[in-house]
């Protein structure tokens, strides 16, 4: 017996010493990959890397932009929250963009970053199964969707806006609304009725998000060396692994019964994400505790992101109240050529796409986009090396501000996108809400662009449209400016303390929008 536990701590000792040594050299070789890059923002050589990812939370915003101006057209070492990162010039993206995932991965970048291994964020990096459902059967199944998220949108609006009258304008927390109808939407079209209603599934599907980043933030300015020990003591892990045992218990019940009916010749399938997860999971991506978890992943890239551009073109619409009148003159006439606000008619919104764009593009959702890892060295056309390991991204903020590709970059100018469309027949599919291009990329670009952004783009609009065809909306009496935007690490988010007055608009004045026949799953 005794002689059986001496074998077990040596051999344990021996793992653990190998384990320490072999990070030990990976972490040594690394370091000796320098590159000649300027830097921008502090040195980790020089005041240490914890120091320096705390600082890059405070001023992060500020190193990016001045790296932009004085590296445009080049490129600059920043070493972020996360990792240093060579912010790329967009001259390269085009070269980039093309090329496969074992040479420059978007998934290895992500879940290094928010360290995968512990936030539970590496499920992406088992199988393409999130971006695939996203990209083919969510964005296909658009004119499937619309109807219940019609439909919800309604049932969100008694929710939020219930109490707001015709005969006088109520307060409302800008953000809160806007997060709890995308919520209820998004939730309608990935898990449907009766789930999508329930507020412990709500909370899940929001809180996911909050925690992983939570746990995330409680880790990465720490050494690698006692992150494991830190993690196991963690409240923030706690929490995380308690949400998932709630979206078990949520889920699991719903997945096994559709299990059951797929052994079934019943051709009536529900027309929701969950379903098209089930159908498409491959090997062990069948199991109920994978699928909910490829599912939570998804509320994650989803929700936040969506409810920061819908808040954003909430609060121009209360800066800039001279659009509403025709945006909504624009949803009226779609809804009159179309029957009902059809995805259709959506698609027809091009003010209002362009408007959301705008919104967008002088708000965007962070300083940083197109992260890469590096997973093959890689030569670029200036003959610059990019060595395997290393992490890439690009300015997108700083590069949507330039005038050279957007005149007046400050002014909001709503149509902006909605005239270069009309300007000559082949732009009339470009510069959408969902275009993505050099001097554009919000959502990234190429292969490994947001494949959510259409299933985004027509939730977005669909809200919009119905808060403009409803209710008239404006800042606090004696408020004439927008608030300022909330800088930490590389995100740019909406002021979340906004008050916003709703007031609702006459019933005459209402076109009838609502289809009667509402498919419940
Ligand atoms: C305005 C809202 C959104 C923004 C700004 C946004 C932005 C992004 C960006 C920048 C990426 C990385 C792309 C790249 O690096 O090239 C991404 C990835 C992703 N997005 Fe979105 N997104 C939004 C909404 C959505 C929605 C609604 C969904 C799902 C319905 C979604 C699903 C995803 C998924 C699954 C990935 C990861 C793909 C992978 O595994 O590689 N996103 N998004």
């Amino acid at each position: 017996m005794l002689q059986s536990l001496q074998d077990i701590v040596l051999v344990s000792l021996f793992f653990g010493i190998s384990w320490l040594l072999l990070s030990l050299s990976q972490r040594w070789a690394k370091s000796k990959t320098r590159l000649s890059i300027p830097r921008i923002g502090l040195d980790p050589k020089v005041v240490g890397i914890e120091a320096c990812k705390q600082d890059f939370l405070i001023n992060g915003y500020k190193y990016v932009q001045e790296g932009y101006k004085k590296y445009k057209d080049s490129m600059y070492l920043v070493q972020t929250a996360d990792m240093e990162r060579i912010v790329l010039s967009n001259k390269f993206v085009e070269e980039l963009r093309v090329l496969p995932e074992s040479k420059l991965s978007t998934r290895f970048a992500m879940c290094e970053r928010h360290l995968g291994h512990y936030t539970t964020l590496d499920v992406v990096l088992l199988s393409h199964l999130q971006n695939d459902v996203c990209k083919v059967h969510l964005t296909q199944n658009m004119p499937r969707l619309i109807p219940g998220l019609l439909d919800e949108s309604g049932y969100a609006f008694e929710q939020q806006l219930g109490d707001v009258t015709a005969e006088s304008w109520t307060d409302k927390h800008g953000h809160t609304t806007i997060l709890d109808c995308i919520t209820h939407l998004a939730s309608r079209a990935f898990v449907n009725k009766p789930l999508c209603r329930n507020p412990s599934w709500l909370e899940t599907a929001t809180g996911y998000t909050l925690d992983v980043f939570a746990l995330a933030g409680v880790l990465r300015d720490r050494s690698w060396l006692i992150r494991p020990l830190l993690y196991l003591t963690s409240s923030a892990r706690t929490k995380l692994h308690s949400r998932f045992k709630l979206a078990n218990s949520l889920v699991g019940p719903i997945l096994q019964s559709r299990m059951r009916e797929q052994q079934s010749d019943n051709d009536e399938k529900p027309a929701d994400l969950l379903q098209w997860l089930l159908e498409n999971a491959q090997g062990d991506d069948r199991s109920p505790e994978r699928l909910i978890h490829k599912l939570l992943f998804i509320c994650l890239a989803s929700i936040h992101t969506s409810t920061m551009s819908a808040c954003h073109a909430l609060y121009d619409l209360c800066q800039y109240p001279e659009y509403a009148e025709p945006l909504r003159q624009e949803i009226k006439g779609a809804i009159r050529e179309h029957g009902s606000l059809t995805y259709a008619a959506i698609n027809n919104l091009r003010r209002l796409d362009s408007f959301i764009k705008e919104s967008q593009r002088i708000n965007h959702p962070g300083s940083l986009s197109f992260n890469r890892k590096v997973l093959e060295n890689i030569q670029l056309s200036d003959g610059t090396l990019l060595p395997k390991g290393s992490f890439i991204t690009m300015p997108t903020a700083a590069i949507s501000m330039d005038p050279q590709y957007y005149p007046n970059p400050q002014e909001f100018r709503p149509w902006r996108y909605f005239d270069l469309r009309s300007e000559k027949e082949e732009n009339a599919n470009r510069y959408q809400f969902t275009s993505t291009s050099a001097s554009s990329l919000p959502f990234g670009h190429g292969k490994f662009a947001c494949p959510g952004r259409f299933f985004a783009a027509g939730q977005i609009k669909l809200l919009l449209a119905m808060i403009i065809l409803h209710y008239d909306v404006k800042w606090p009496e004696g408020q004439v400016t927008r608030p300022q935007n909330v800088y930490i690490d590389e995100r740019i988010g909406p002021n979340r303390d906004q008050i916003v007055c709703f007031r609702q608009r006459k019933e005459e004045e209402l076109p009838l929008m609502i289809p009667n026949n509402i498919p419940s799953s």
